[in-house]
């Protein structure tokens, strides 16, 4: 049975007279992987800023778990469930790994010393390490190596191990193999489908449509603020997704 997460329902954002969003529907299930495609400006980083809470939406609604939410933050993002990786990665260069996975959400040693306890260091580190296990990382790294420290692909598993640990419900990537190696690659890909098999959701912006492939459930385009396309990706393939989104139509027999 599909549980759905995320519903949005007209969703509209302008920057100036450039409509950045029109009118956006979309549903997604706890569990699934959609790939969000699309041209350069189609739109695609507006809609998930707006679900991360960077932008304010200008009209519509978006429903999590089945009620009305509404995110006018990051905070409010990350407290509904909402975790966003961006491209450059959203992990603090010259902080630990320790540091970095529970910034902000730092656990107090002495709960009744509320905000002047000091933290919780062993706890930090012996999750820490218990994560860095479960996120498949191969060289024993100590959870006070600082993040500048790590390769890339290193840097995009935590961070997405990150989403993962905290019960993200919805996991946002915005190109997360971007300037990756192969073997890099192959680890981000392989994590994805680990955080499908654990009920997690998420959201893929990317350029390489073979990755698309290998992780995606279901493949969104979108041009010029609007949703062109949504199937399942046994309803589509590279040279049909590569037609939408580079001129918004497929020339075959079925259409023409
Ligand atoms: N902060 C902003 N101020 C003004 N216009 C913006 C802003 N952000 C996005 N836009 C405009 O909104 C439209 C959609 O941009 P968006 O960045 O969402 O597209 P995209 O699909 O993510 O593109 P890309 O693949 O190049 O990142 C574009 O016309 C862009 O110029």
């Amino acid at each position: 049975m599909t549980t759905e997460l995320i519903r949005l329902e007209g969703i509209n954002k302008s920057f100036g007279n450039v409509q950045a969003l029109k009118d956006i529907d979309l549903k997604i299930d706890s569990g699934e992987i959609v790939a969000l495609l699309g041209d350069n400006g189609a739109g695609k980083s507006t809609l998930i800023k707006a679900l991360s809470g960077v932008y304010p939406i200008d009209k519509g609604a978006i429903f999590f778990k089945g009620k009305h939410a509404s995110i006018r933050s990051a905070r409010d993002a990350i407290d509904l469930g909402i975790e966003t990786i961006h491209q450059d990665s959203s992990l603090a260069p010259d902080l630990s790994i320790a540091n970095n996975l529970f910034l902000g959400r730092e656990p107090m040693r002495y709960a009744w010393m509320g905000a002047f306890s000091p933290i919780d260091r062993a706890y930090v580190e012996s999750r820490t390490r218990e994560l860095l296990r479960k996120a498949g990382i191969s060289k024993n790294l100590d959870p006070h190596t600082k993040i500048k420290g790590l390769s890339g692909g290193e840097r995009q598993s935590i961070a997405i191990a990150r989403a993962m640990f905290f019960s993200s419900d919805l996991i946002i990537l915005d190109e997360p193999t971007n300037n990756l190696g192969v073997d890099e690659t192959r680890a981000v890909l392989r994590f994805i489908r680990e955080a499908r098999a654990s009920g997690h959701s998420c959201i893929y912006i990317t350029h390489s449509l073979h990755h698309v492939f290998e992780v995606a459930d279901r493949v969104i385009i979108m041009r010029q603020g609007t949703i062109i396309s949504d199937l399942p990706r046994s309803e589509t393939d590279l040279i049909r997704t590569e037609m939408l989104i580079t001129e918004g139509v497929v020339r075959s027999a079925e259409t023409s």
